[in-house]
């Protein structure tokens, strides 16, 4: 090699950097929806890939909006505790005493640590619930089994969210609501983020679980689905489980405004970046067909 010759790997990464240039221009000034989960929250090499992630989309002009869930450590919290947690179509059935484990561990404990993970990165983040600002006011669940103080969004105020993202920091919200008469609510964190993402009118919604996306009954990933196509899966038995809540939140959110909702693999380091700024993309993208 000549002292002129570009070395490979400087090139590969001009490369890749000018793939991600007309994605750099497109989305700067928008507003991205993510969701991390509490699976992916273990694993401290994930959680410091998942926060320079986050904090790189606010150096490139886009405004995260981080929504974390922490079900396995609510969980734990409340093994230790001697309760046994039951879930109702993938619900935690949440009584007085569930709810303030539910907000101590998700307020305190998680998302202060995502605060921290993002502030290592060299970010700036907020952490805040949905009683903040009055961010999330929320309506109690109804079905046919009591849930107790679960939640869903009814009216969301997001003008805490406006105020920390022009002040050039990031929004860390725990799933957590308020009624109208000051009770708290625990509440899905896919469902939070999905309101959240019609709420601000964001460009894309991503969902960070624990499988490289929706998968067929072949165990290949599907890379694009619509909501009809999402209806006939749901309908032969191809998505079960955790899967069927997660894509009705994404179906909400396209349907909702937002141009579309991600499913990505939380144990894929960097996987979300690939997903923004490469053609190929990753995980499985919903959009309005
Ligand atoms: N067709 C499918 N493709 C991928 N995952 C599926 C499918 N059907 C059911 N699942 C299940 O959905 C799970 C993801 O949902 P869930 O466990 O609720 O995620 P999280 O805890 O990250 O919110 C996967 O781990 C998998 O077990
Ligand atoms: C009502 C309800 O089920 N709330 C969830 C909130 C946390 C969550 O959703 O966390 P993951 O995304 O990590 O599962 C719970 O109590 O587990």
């Amino acid at each position: 090699m000549t002292d002129h010759a570009p070395d490979p790997r400087l090139l590969a990464k001009a490369e890749t950097l000018t793939e991600a240039l007309p994605y750099l221009q497109r989305y700067a000034g928008s507003t991205f929806v993510v969701k991390y989960g509490g699976h992916a929250m273990g694993d401290p090499e994930l959680a410091r890939d998942f926060a320079e992630d986050v904090v790189l989309l606010k150096a490139v002009g886009i405004n995260p909006v981080v929504v974390h869930g922490g079900g396995p450590q609510i969980g734990a919290m409340l093994k230790t505790m001697g309760v046994e947690s039951r879930f109702v179509d993938g619900l935690r059935v949440t009584d007085a005493a569930t709810m303030k484990v539910a907000e101590m561990v998700l307020c305190g404990t998680i998302n202060k640590e995502l605060v921290s993970w993002i502030g290592q990165a060299g970010g700036r983040a907020v952490g805040i619930s949905g009683k903040d600002g009055r961010l999330v006011t929320a309506a109690k669940v109804q079905r046919e089994t009591d849930l107790g103080f679960v939640g869903e969004p009814d009216d969301i105020d997001t003008r805490v969210l406006d105020t920390i993202s022009k002040a050039g920091m990031i929004p860390v919200v725990a799933p957590i609501g308020v009624g109208p008469d000051g009770q708290s609510y625990n509440i899905n964190a896919d469902t939070m983020a999905g309101a959240l993402a019609i709420a601000t009118g964001a460009e894309r919604l991503f969902l960070l679980t624990d499988v490289a996306g929706v998968l067929d009954k072949q165990k290949r990933l599907m890379t694009d689905l619509t909501p009809s196509e999402i209806d006939r899966l749901r309908e032969d038995g191809t998505i079960s489980g955790g899967m069927i809540p997660k894509l009705e939140t994404c179906v909400h959110a396209v349907e909702g405004g937002v141009d579309a909702a991600v499913i990505l693999d939380g144990r894929v380091p960097h996987a979300m970046l690939i997903e923004i700024f490469t053609k190929q993309g990753a995980g499985t993208l919903v959009r309005l067909g």
